[in-house]
């Protein structure tokens, strides 16, 4: 390579996110191999053994290296002067071919796979090889995509994530990282990170303990937090902790990723995640948002409270599922009569999303009613693995369980409990498949014109019943929502749409919310303004299709609006540090979005 070319290469390319200087670089690439090859002869004999070479990298993209680079690739999208001055004359194939043309043959490829897990590995390889289009495809067609990279298929890929792994995606924090984390964040090619969604791998969606195969829960929530709340991508980590995990088949299995041993708890664990959380803060500073994800509820409650002093975290599945379910809750009222406070509610599943959802229930309607907190929960039962969650079980339950031990008989049976309870509005967060029975929705439709029934589980597999069942039990009356899509149903000669109750709708405003207004804590307040803001989208169409959700869709809409009442209350509450306050904060929050379109390359 001569000066000429190097000075001309670099003058016309694309600069991209660099660690080491360029001359450095350079040189390593002028003599690696050769050097050692020549140092070898020099001693004498030629290496016959593979021998330690330097990893070089490089400053620019061009060239084959421009066509390598997800974040810059456009494939044959590349205009002629485009190739012609960043040196892709003869990579590429003549034709020159839009965005939108790219587009419409990705989805019908995309269509052409009948295996689900098929279309996510596809999606994954597009997210490898061309950012933008990937994240145009899931903007434009979200409704259908959205299965596809999140619920239900991201939980079939994160079982055989092993198997399918081609690429790292995320950071892989291990047990071996232990002393090293800072270190390990500074290997992560992007130094602006905005937004982390953290898993420990031990609870994700209902399949229970996937340890380092979670990676695609964090991967697949901040492809959301892009297409649908649109944060640059580049801003946003998405890290596994491998501890180990306790699933033994993943032990046995060859083409496991993580590491092969049983979990590490107590001391080890805390001191592992705390390295981690001071990491996070040194390396990215105080305004960076921590999306906690999958973890088994004995750590997410404790690590929600310990870091919610000190960071700005978030539990999803705590605080973004109660957010999303207290919105439908607000957004049925409108289809049943009355106001939140003449409803009762029971949950099956006492977890981190059903404990979670109750306690936000409560505190809206502690707000709306201007009683206390622990008033208000006496609206609101709870069924566990146990039963009936009551005052005589108080002993041996755990203590997010605490505040909803009711005085009443033990119950063992969900049926039997609702018989007794009489609620309105029945939530299935237990992730256990099938646990709404027709006994169960049959006795919901026999005291409830309109039975609110709402099965969060995921993914499919898991949920408490499908959408079909909760329609023909309850003879077309229920007002249903699931944690993952169910296909529109036809019952009785009528088309019913169920809604999809899922996290999605709020955490990817809600995070760009915190970004936006450089909000330093996350305050319950901002979590019932999300839910506020996700209630009144939903349109006197929606309604008439028997919908308490606002179809994904229009879902950056519903983002920039849920960001903007979550900023004008981090404003209120003094939470914010990005001032002044914009006048107009859905404009703001829309005009902050990402947008995959490609830009033009001088
Ligand atoms: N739609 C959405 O947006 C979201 C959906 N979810 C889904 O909710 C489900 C639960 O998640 P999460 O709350 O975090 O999990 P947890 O493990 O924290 O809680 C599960 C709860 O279900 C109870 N349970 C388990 N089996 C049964 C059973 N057979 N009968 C009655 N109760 C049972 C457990 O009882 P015990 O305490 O006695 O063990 C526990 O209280 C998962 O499938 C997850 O995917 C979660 C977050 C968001
Ligand atoms: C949706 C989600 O966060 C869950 O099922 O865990
Ligand atoms: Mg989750």
């Amino acid at each position: 390579m001569n000066s000429y070319y190097i000075k001309k290469r670099f003058c016309s390319s694309i600069f991209i996110q660099q660690r080491a200087p360029i001359l450095t670089s350079l040189l390593s690439r002028c003599l690696g191999n050769q050097s050692i090859t020549m140092a070898s002869e020099m001693n004498g004999a030629v290496e016959t053994r593979n021998p330690p070479v330097t990893p070089w990298t490089i400053s620019v993209a061009s060239g084959n290296t421009l066509l390598r680079d997800p974040h810059h690739n456009k494939g044959l999208a590349f205009t002629q002067k485009e190739r012609e001055s960043h040196y892709l004359l003869g990579l590429l194939p003549p034709v020159v071919i839009s965005q939108e043309l790219q587009e419409k043959k990705m989805m019908y490829n995309l269509r052409q796979y009948q295996i689900p897990l098929q279309r996510y590995t596809a999606m994954m390889d597009l997210q490898e090889r061309n950012q933008k289009l990937f994240y145009k495809l899931l903007i434009d067609h979200v409704e259908e995509l959205l299965p596809v990279v999140y619920t239900p298929t991201v939980g079939e890929a994160c079982q055989k994530y092993g198997s399918i792994f081609r690429r790292p995606q995320g950071l892989y924090i291990s047990l071996n990282e232990k002393g090293k984390i800072l270190e390990v964040l500074k290997n992560w090619p992007h130094k602006n990170i905005q937004v982390i969604v953290v898993t420990d791998g031990q609870r994700i969606l209902g399949l229970g303990d996937l340890g380092c195969q979670g990676m695609g829960i964090p991967v697949g929530k901040l492809a959301l937090y892009t297409a649908l709340g649109g944060i640059k991508p580049s801003v946003c980590l998405p890290v596994t902790i491998d501890v180990g995990t306790n699933n033994q088949k993943l032990l046995d299995d060859e083409f496991y990723i993580g590491l092969k041993q049983k979990r590490a708890t107590g001391d080890e664990y805390h001191a592992l995640l705390e390295e981690f959380m001071v990491a996070v803060k040194q390396n990215y500073g105080e305004k960076v948002l921590v999306q906690f994800e999958d973890f088994a509820n004995h750590n997410a409650f404790d690590l929600l409270a310990k870091y919610s002093k000190t960071h700005l975290v978030f539990n999803d599945d705590i605080q973004g599922t109660a957010s999303v379910v207290l919105a439908g809750v607000i957004a049925a009222l409108k289809l049943l009569s009355g106001s939140l406070s003449d409803h009762t509610f029971l949950f099956l599943g006492a977890g981190e999303a059903g404990t979670g959802i109750a306690e936000l229930i409560a505190l809206e309607l502690s707000k709306q009613m201007q009683v206390t907190v622990e008033e208000t929960r006496k609206k609101i039962w709870l069924v566990d693995s146990k039963g009936l969650i009551v005052d005589s079980r108080k002993e041996s339950l755990q203590s997010f369980k605490l505040p909803w031990a009711h005085l009443h008989e033990p119950i063992r049976d969900l049926v039997d409990a609702v018989k007794e309870i009489k609620p309105t509005v029945l939530i299935g967060t237990s992730g256990v498949g099938g646990t709404f029975t027709k006994d169960v929705v049959e006795a919901m439709a026999s005291f409830n014109k309109k039975p609110v029934i709402l099965a969060l589980s995921n993914p499919t597999s898991q949920s408490e019943c499908t959408a079909e069942e909760a329609y023909t039990w309850s003879e077309g009356r229920a007002i249903f929502a699931s944690g993952s899509p169910f296909d529109p149903y036809e019952y009785d000669g009528k088309t019913f749409y169920p809604g999809q109750s899922n996290n999605a709708y709020i955490f990817p405003g809600f995070g760009l919310g915190l970004v936006m207004s450089g909000a330093i804590r996350v305050h319950n307040d901002m979590l019932l303004a999300a839910s506020e803001a996700l209630a009144q989208q939903v349109t006197v169409e929606n309604f008439e299709n028997g919908l308490i959700y606002p179809p994904f869709k229009n879902i950056r809409k519903i983002s920039a609006n849920i960001a903007a009442k979550v900023a004008a209350k981090a404003y209120e509450l003094g939470l914010a540090s990005n001032l002044p306050r914009p006048e107009n904060l859905v404009e703001y929050a829309e005009s902050c979005m990402y947008s995959p379109v490609y830009p033009n390359y001088r």
